[in-house]
């Protein structure tokens, strides 16, 4: 895959804080575009990520760097590194404020699984799609649950 240009988009989320509000859902169960998502906040936990069935809590202070495996990383590498299934718990009376970075390839790139992850029995399992695509794609049909990645998985 061609890396020498990408196609980075910053985002912002407020969680804003209310009292008795105990383990409020601040997002869903969502995995995210692009190689890889890079996430600080401002106070620490909320974040939760699903491992084995189970959601973990993701032991991230503030200004901390959180590394998340997103959908092009899990086509690039032929289903080895995971996409990781994340959502969102607010359980404290102060506003949660994050700053996820999302990475990507260039808009125009078709991510494909690589040759390096290929072979006679690990055939390429996810259809190519430009970054582009995948982006439009999972603007208008990831809430409700259905990610791009379950459309193109062969
Ligand atoms: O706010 C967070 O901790 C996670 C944000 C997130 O998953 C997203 O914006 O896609
Ligand atoms: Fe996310």
């Amino acid at each position: 895959m061609k890396l020498e240009s990408g196609y980075d988009f910053f985002t912002a989320n407020d969680y804003p804080s209310r009292k008795n509000s105990e383990n409020r859902i601040g997002q869903f169960a969502h995995i995210d575009p692009g190689l890889l998502i890079l996430i600080i906040q401002n106070v620490s936990g909320g974040l939760q990520v699903q491992h084995n069935g189970k959601w973990l809590n993701v032991n991230l202070k503030p200004n901390w760097i959180f590394v998340n495996v997103a959908d092009h990383l899990e086509i690039l590498t032929n289903g080895k590194y995971k996409s990781a299934l994340h959502r969102v718990v607010v359980n404290n009376e102060v506003r949660r404020v994050t700053l996820p970075l999302f990475l990507g390839p260039s808009l125009d790139t078709v991510v494909t699984p690589a040759p390096e992850f290929t072979d006679d029995g690990h055939p390429p399992a996810y259809l190519g799609m430009t970054y582009k695509q995948y982006l439009e794609y999972n603007q208008f049909h990831v809430i409700d649950g259905k990610s791009c990645l379950n459309q193109i998985r062969l």
